[in-house]
């Protein structure tokens, strides 16, 4: 399992596109078949990814955690990115389709996936124990944003969060641009208590997104393709602009769980 090592925001002008890539992105999460992880070092995020068709894979605790289960000390949300899964979690089972997320609270102690489709997973540690519980796509809090005239039209839809499923740590949510818009989070902010992610889906085979990273003043860009995250540090900005329309599966955790919790980047003020 790879680890991404905390970065500190002076160096970020210094790496060049392939460490910048080593630090920051996050691929190869999905193989049919089989778990794999990523830790990012900031705020000890897992990230993960698989796909299945037909059998059953158990999640389990990578040993880098050093625990007896994954959930042992960790929450968990697994977001179905497509097929239909079911997540089965002691003994309980949850259907999930296309942008479902099951947040799985701690002290589960067995947590398997079975069916046909592709989840995204993601774990942060956890001071309390919150109930496990499925967020269907069509029924969480969802905000319309943006306008045709700056290609932005999208939909916000927040899953875990303070004022919906009660988590200790994580923060989770998808936004999906409408065909013809392509600009995600712009005017974009920086969270200074929080890292993080945005793992694209829905580009498509040759569909690439244009994501800038960085401080404000002095940001960078990194060429994400389908099924690949950016991890973003309380001091970096996350934003991108696509190839074509797509939507993006966004996770923080640290400090609080205040979605508005966020400083805005003027436009004119980025570098
Ligand atoms: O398109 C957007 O704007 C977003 O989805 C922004 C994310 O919700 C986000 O960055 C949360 O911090």
């Amino acid at each position: 399992m790879r680890t991404l090592p905390s970065t500190h925001p002076d160096d970020f002008a210094r790496l060049d596109t392939t460490a910048l890539r080593d630090r920051f992105l996050v691929d190869g999460l999905f193989a049919a078949g089989e778990v794999r992880w990523a830790h990012a070092d900031d705020d000890r995020l897992l990230l993960g990814g698989l796909v299945l068709d037909g059998g059953t894979l158990p999640l389990e605790a990578p040993s880098l955690v050093a625990a007896d289960s994954l959930c042992q000390r960790r929450e968990l949300a697994v977001v179905c990115l497509g097929g239909r899964l079911t997540v089965d979690c002691d003994g309980t089972g949850y259907d999930l389709d296309e942008l479902d997320v099951l947040y799985v609270g701690r002290g589960t102690a067995s947590v398997n996936v079975s069916g046909t489709g592709r989840a995204y997973l993601v774990s942060a540690p956890a001071h309390a124990e919150r109930p496990t519980s499925l967020g269907r796509r069509d029924e969480v809090f969802a905000a319309d944003l943006g306008s045709r005239e700056e290609a932005n039209v999208r939909t916000i839809r927040r899953y875990v969060h303070a004022d919906g499923i009660a988590s200790a740590n994580l923060v989770l949510g998808i936004t999906t641009l409408a065909p013809g818009s392509v600009w995600n989070t712009m005017p974009c902010h920086t969270h200074g208590r929080r890292t993080e992610v945005y793992l694209y889906t829905g580009l498509g085979e040759d569909g690439r997104v244009v994501h800038l990273a960085g401080p404000p003043d002095a940001t960078r860009s990194i060429v994400v393709a389908d099924g690949e995250a950016v991890v973003s540090p309380g001091w970096s900005v996350h934003t991108g602009v696509g190839t074509r329309a797509y939507s993006f599966v966004w996770a923080m955790a640290g400090e609080n769980q205040d979605y508005a919790d966020m400083q805005p980047v003027d436009v004119t003020a980025l570098r």
